[in-house]
């Protein structure tokens, strides 16, 4: 995997080694050998800004999560005297708070979610480094990266990291590349990252590998934008391709995509941070700020080109597809423009969530936003809480369901309060359709048994079952992408000691028998907890929820069950779920009536109507707001964790 799209982003510190261009060789022994071999200048101060394309080598190292792509890139950087060597790596690898929070490397575990970027990212190079960890071996995201750098056409080259690891299991590891991918590893690269053994051996590989970038300098410009990030100072800084011709302050530009015309008002290298150069040429990788006002103008995957030399767009470009939605409300309604103000600088920075208003009886005014994947969402979250200081509530995550109507037209929904009545469904609609996506899991032999339960209980079908090696498994399923979304990867972690890794792609749309299941609160539906379910779900997950919200014994973090309980002494709840007007599950919290008036001895009878209407009123006021005066953290719990029985028993 590339340098991580979500920490790049917010670190722009972080982007030079995701595209390494030729700029940071030039100073490296590597590069005077290449030179030498190329028999070109061997002039030590090499003018950056000047370089012909046939010296260029744009690469990017691709890698599952903590293989070692980011101390790779450093030695790498060093080595070529890009940075020095006490260019400290708290700088270089600083981390997001929520990041180490978390303690998972958010850019890995996200890479599922940004898959596309990253498709996008690779598209700026002309090969990769595949790199992989001897002692764990190849993994889901090994196999992911390699498939969307090989469908780049890209040269690849293998290499083999973490050497120095007493647990490293070199001919294993080589075995399984070169069986896998097919690739060549008669002089494979054995490395350590961390100690610096045989690095240097990877750029003369990279030198005579990896062709040069072919672009003509004297063609009409073609700029290709792979990536972006907002910085408070400048605006949108974008990062390019110069497919072909040459790129300069000043020049205007428009937007294949979106039409919008700019004006390049700075542009240059990074090296690893920002080197204004006045120009870039073709084949150059490097920066380019113009006048974009927010991230979301800078599309991935777009062709930007002279103002009056329109050219054809480049293939690939798709518009940001978020393919999870959750409602976000704010706990204290009157919280409600500050968190509007606070999403809306969040959104500025990412480009790939969408968001609009929406109004919930249950919670008040808040937004739908639309995430990339679950991480991308939990990321966004906690940002939120972090650096904006907001306590919000996040709906149950809802994938785009797609309806299908008579006259041929179809339409997407993303949220569960848009679902067709059973009318429109009779009359107006053909078919219901759901996203599905092919998983990818690896794991060792020990462990397969109860991953295909697991994958089984999503109501994943098989595809693929094959041997890695004599030790490790990898499957291949087509799964519903909302059987993924509800805590698939901690499930699958949880059944196989953290040992299985897995990735999804898109799979398209199929035809679904799903339906709309609620929860009511007293008779009255509550919108906030509403759910799109498959009808083979319905009746397990109908029971488990009202049992759940009805669970007064639980000390668990599911605050939510117990303030509910907590309300007993007052009046009755009655917890049901429903398709329709079909009731799936009830749950009675029985009434405890307080007597208010034992304490007024006989007589006074304002002072016990006084009371008694009190009562009354306290009453009246909680049955208003149905029982959900909830902490945010219990209704995410609860939201969060409320896919399938199965997985629920298993945990
Ligand atoms: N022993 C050993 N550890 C290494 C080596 N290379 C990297 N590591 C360690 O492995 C861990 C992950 O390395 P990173 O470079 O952050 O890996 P990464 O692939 O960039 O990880 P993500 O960006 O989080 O996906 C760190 O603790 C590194 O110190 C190596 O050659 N040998």
């Amino acid at each position: 995997m590339t340098r991580a799209i979500f920490i790049d982003r917010t670190f722009p510190s972080f982007r030079y080694d995701k595209i390494m261009s030729h700029e940071g060789y030039y100073k490296g022994m590597q590069i005077k050998r290449w030179q030498s071999t190329l028999n070109s200048s061997s002039e030590q101060n090499i003018d950056l800004t000047n370089i012909p394309a046939e010296n260029i080598r744009n690469f990017s190292i691709i890698a599952h999560v903590d293989h070692g792509k980011s101390t790779l890139a450093d030695r790498l950087l060093e080595l070529t005297g890009t940075i020095n060597s006490h260019h400290s790596h708290s700088q270089v690898l600083d981390k997001l708070t929520v990041e180490r929070e978390r303690g998972i490397t958010i850019k890995a575990q996200g890479h599922v979610d940004f898959n596309y970027e990253v498709s996008r990212s690779l598209a700026a190079c002309q090969g990769t480094i595949l790199l992989v960890d001897a002692a764990q071996g190849l993994q889901a995201q090994t196999v992911a990266n390699f498939w969307l750098a090989y469908n780049q056409e890209l040269s690849i080259i293998p290499v083999v990291n973490k050497v120095d690891l007493p647990a490293a299991d070199v001919e294993r590891v080589t075995k399984q590349i070169q069986s896998t991918f097919e690739l060549d590893t008669t002089n494979i690269a054995l490395i350590s990252a961390k100690t610096g053994l045989n690095v240097d051996k990877i750029l003369p590989n990279v030198i005579e590998k990896i062709p040069h970038p072919t672009g003509d300098v004297n063609e009409s410009l073609k700029a290709f934008l792979f990536d972006s990030w907002y910085d408070t100072y400048v605006g949108v800084v974008c990062l390019m391709a110069i497919v072909n011709g040459k790129l300069q302050k000043g020049d205007k530009i428009v937007s294949a995509h979106s039409g919008n015309k700019y004006e390049v008002a700075d542009i240059g290298i990074m090296h690893p941070e920002q080197v204004p150069t006045g120009y870039l040429h073709a084949g150059q990788v490097g920066y380019v700020i113009c006048n974009m006002k927010a991230a979301a103008e800078a599309h991935i995957g777009d062709t930007f080109y002279h103002i009056k030399s329109p050219v054809d767009p480049l293939p690939g470009f798709e518009p940001a597809k978020p393919m999870v939605f959750a409602g976000i409300f704010p706990i204290d309604t009157n919280e409600f423009n500050k968190l509007d103000e606070s999403i809306a600088k969040l959104t500025l920075n990412d480009a790939s969530v969408s968001v609009q208003k929406e109004t919930s009886t249950a919670l008040g005014q808040g937004w739908r936003i639309g995430f990339l994947g679950t991480l991308h969402m939990d990321v966004f979250q906690q940002r939120l809480e972090e650096e904006y200081d907001a306590n919000v509530i996040i709906t149950q995550p809802t994938v785009p369901y797609k309806i299908i109507y008579r006259d041929g037209a179809s339409k997407l929904i993303r949220n569960p309060s848009e679902f067709p009545e059973s009318n429109e469904m009779t009359h107006k609609i053909i078919e219901l359709q759901e996203p599905m996506v092919m998983v990818t899991v690896i794991a060792p032999e020990e462990y397969i048994g109860s991953i295909m339960d697991l994958c089984g209980s999503r109501r994943g079908e098989q595809l693929e079952y094959n041997y890695l090696d004599e030790l490790r498994v990898i499957m291949r399923y087509s799964m519903p992408l909302a059987e993924i979304v509800t805590d698939f990867h901690d499930d699958l972690k949880s059944r196989s000691s953290g040992y299985a890794s897995f990735d999804y792609e898109d799979m398209g749309y199929q035809p679904s028998d799903i339906v709309k299941m609620n929860v009511l609160i007293n008779k009255k539906p509550v919108d906030a907890l509403a759910a799109i379910l498959h009808r083979s779900q319905v009746s397990s997950i109908g029971r488990e929820w009202a049992k759940k919200l009805n669970n007064n014994k639980t000390k668990t973090k599911n605050y939510f069950y117990l303030k509910i309980s907590s309300k007993r002494q007052l009046y009755e709840v009655v917890i049901q779920t429903a398709i329709g007007g079909k009731v799936v599950a009830r749950e009675t919290i029985p009434a405890m009536r307080k007597n208010v008036t034992a304490k007024c001895y006989g007589g006074d009878v304002t002072r016990k109507m006084k009371l008694l209407e009190k009562q009354k009123e306290g009453k009246k006021k909680m049955k208003m707001i149905g029982n959900i005066e909830l902490p945010q953290k219990a209704f995410y719990d609860f939201l969060s964790k409320r896919s399938g029985t199965s997985k629920l028993k298993n945990k």
